[in-house]
């Protein structure tokens, strides 16, 4: 049984949808990561799930519960979630003790029943031996750490994490993303979080769902997203992708014949006969000086990384530039080959129509 199913769901403000038609189920101990540019509906979607925000349409279910529906609405308190926030929302003047022990208390549980519990929670998190310390004198990677061994605490059904590692710096983010992870996998939780930050969802997520102006684009492990792209959106905003106008002239299987300007190809994807996107990534690309897939044209080289990251123009297709690191300097205005060693073929919709979206079956009620 899927842990969370979200079926079909809208909410509207002002304006254009929030969340517009989204559907997306996960299972039991599953970590969800929310993506998608800033204003996509994440934080709307997941204040949906946690009862802070009432759908428009749709339904939520945990487990085998309605939670929010056209005749259901379970208010946040009952829906048995813990939260995590990125400003840790800890109790300043109590102990870490203190803090995790204040919702096992008003939940009922015995003395013995929360200092066991708190010592559980602790030992998940490596906090043991700060129980006595209050907020001021924790660092914030411990606080986050607090603010999770709470939720933890409380056994929820679901955990929700709203862009829990913004205040952090870039070293402590990558250390707590490595530290969700094993907590995760240690407690089998079900996680779910919002980030706007790719490599933060890639590095963690089980399921990574892509959302773009309210809907959800695709939603897929990691890998999934990063060599299968449903979406022209996802193949370019999963890993710095990039897209060039093909037009596929066989689709068997999976195994596609592509025309990329003058030279046919040999490669898979999911695209019917007729105009395509070949999905890439600047590992799926060298140079050679002849005998390429395709001629370009260098525009522009800076030196980044220890590489020298350079712009070709394509030739003889109307495309944008690509870019790819390079070990040596060219002159500019040089003409070289490209060579594709890998890709992956999407449908390419007419520049009116809708694009074409993932969707991603979901069981219906029992
Ligand atoms: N309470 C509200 N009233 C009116 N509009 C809202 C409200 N909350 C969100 N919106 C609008 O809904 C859209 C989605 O916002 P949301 O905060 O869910 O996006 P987001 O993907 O979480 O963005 P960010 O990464 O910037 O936080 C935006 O256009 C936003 O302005």
């Amino acid at each position: 049984m899927p842990r969370l199913i979200i079926r079909n769901l809208l909410k509207r403000f002002d304006g254009p949808p929030a969340v517009d038609d989204v559907s997306i189920s996960i299972p039991d101990g599953a970590f969800l990561a929310l993506l998608g540019p800033s204003g996509c509906g994440k934080t709307t979607l997941l204040r949906m799930i946690a009862g802070l925000e009432q759908p428009d349409s749709g339904q939520i279910l945990f487990d085998d519960e309605t939670v929010a529906g056209p005749d259901a609405f379970v208010p946040p308190e009952k829906r048995r979630l813990g939260m995590v926030f990125q400003s840790y929302a800890l109790w300043p003047n109590m102990t870490v003790k203190g803090n995790i022990e204040f919702g096992l208390k008003i939940a009922g549980l015995t003395t013995q029943q929360r200092l066991a519990r708190i010592a559980e929670v602790l030992d998940v998190v490596g906090l043991k031996g700060l129980e006595a310390r209050r907020p001021h004198e924790l660092s914030g990677g411990q606080r986050q750490r607090v603010a999770l061994a709470r939720s933890l605490a409380m056994r929820p059904r679901l955990i929700l994490l709203d862009e829990p590692l913004a205040n952090l710096d870039a070293h402590l983010r990558e250390a707590m993303l490595t530290e969700f992870r094993r907590i995760h996998s240690l407690t089998g939780a079900t996680f779910v979080f919002v980030t706007h930050d790719q490599d933060e969802a890639m590095a963690v997520a089980t399921h990574v769902a892509v959302m773009n102006r309210g809907r959800l684009e695709q939603i897929g492990a990691p890998e999934d997203l990063y060599t299968r792209p449903a979406t022209e959106m996802v193949a370019r905003f999963i890993g710095r992708g990039r897209t060039l106008p093909v037009d596929v002239l066989a689709s068997d299987a999976g195994n596609l014949t592509i025309r990329l300007g003058e030279t046919l190809l040999h490669m898979p994807g999911d695209a019917p006969v007729g105009a395509g996107w070949l999905c890439f990534h600047a590992s799926d690309i060298a140079t050679v000086s002849h005998g390429g897939h395709l001629k370009a044209e260098l525009v522009n080289q800076i030196f980044q990384n220890g590489a020298w990251m350079s712009q070709f123009t394509p030739l003889g297709i109307d495309a944008d530039t690509i870019s790819l690191p390079l070990r040596e300097r060219l002159s500019r205005g040089n003409p070289v080959e490209i060579v594709f060693s890998g890709g992956w073929v999407i449908a390419r919709a007419a520049a009116n129509a809708a694009p074409a979206r993932h969707k991603q079956p979901v069981p219906e009620p029992a």
